[in-house]
């Protein structure tokens, strides 16, 4: 894994930084193979993305390329405020050009277990129709880009400290019935999945984010139990992007784990 940190004075810094990272992604993937396949988080990284859809990000970007996918997503109705895909909807996919039919979305209606097994499966079917990359290593789908939020407790999409949903090794997506979080209900993205991406973008501002920053950044990192963020170690590259709040120290003071 190549890794990289970022860090920034200002949140608003942040989202012009990760506008410019997401513009020369998308160009890269786009004229090596077509496409740009980018994996939306739920939370504050939506906001964090606003720069994307404002002048000259918003013209400069092949839209029609790009294809959507949820790394987790909260088992309710699509227009329900705890929708991940609301919340992206709102912030981000309508004030942009992306073809409906390129948004992949959860299918509404199901148990948590059945709409974790109806998205691995059309993830699967688009790997089969080459909509998708396969990773060569895994034999997972090889998403170009994932953005990446954290919870104040070191969490990654739904994956949480002392929920077996980390451990998983074969499923592409899981569920979970009992998130720590509200609303309890979700499907999630699991390591296997994450991880065989090309590029991953872990996106934290604010001070709540701090100390598990810190953890997953500094020498005290605890190696038998470490934090579902600590899991995140992608085929390609992975590239921190912080602010002064979520890392209010001297990086270079750290033991830094790349
Ligand atoms: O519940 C969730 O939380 C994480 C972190 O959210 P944030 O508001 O602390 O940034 C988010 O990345 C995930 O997609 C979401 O479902």
């Amino acid at each position: 894994m190549v890794s990289h940190i970022k860090k920034f004075e200002t949140e608003d810094d942040v989202a012009v930084a990760l506008a410019k990272y997401i513009c020369h992604l998308s160009a890269k993937f786009i004229a090596m193979h077509g496409s740009f396949s980018v994996v939306l988080s739920g939370g504050t990284l939506i906001d964090t993305m606003r720069k994307l859809t404002e002048s000259p990000y918003v013209d400069s970007i092949h839209w029609s390329k790009w294809l959507i996918f949820f790394l987790d997503e909260r088992v309710v109705p699509l227009d329900d405020s705890d929708s991940n895909y609301k919340l992206a909807y709102d912030g981000f996919l309508k004030k942009v050009p992306i073809p409906e039919c390129n948004i992949y979305p959860i299918k509404e209606g199901l148990s948590p277990e059945e709409t974790a097994d109806e998205y691995e499966h059309r993830l699967k079917h688009l790997v089969a129709n080459k909509t998708l990359r396969t990773s060569h290593a895994t034999g997972f789908a090889k998403f170009d880009l994932m953005l990446v939020g954290m919870g104040p407790e070191g969490h990654v999409a739904s994956l949480f400290c002392w929920h077996f949903q980390r451990f998983e090794k074969q499923k592409w997506v899981t569920f979970i019935t009992d998130s720590p979080k509200p609303p309890p209900q979700r499907i999630t993205f699991t390591f296997p999945l994450i991880n065989s991406a090309s590029e991953i973008a872990m996106v934290v501002t604010g001070e709540d984010a701090a100390d598990a920053v810190k953890v997953a950044l500094g020498k005290h990192a605890n190696d038998h139990y470490p934090l579902p963020v600590q899991k995140v170690s992608p085929e390609g590259t992975l590239t921190w992007f912080l602010d002064n709040k979520a890392a209010p120290w001297n990086l270079g003071a750290l033991c830094v784990i790349l």
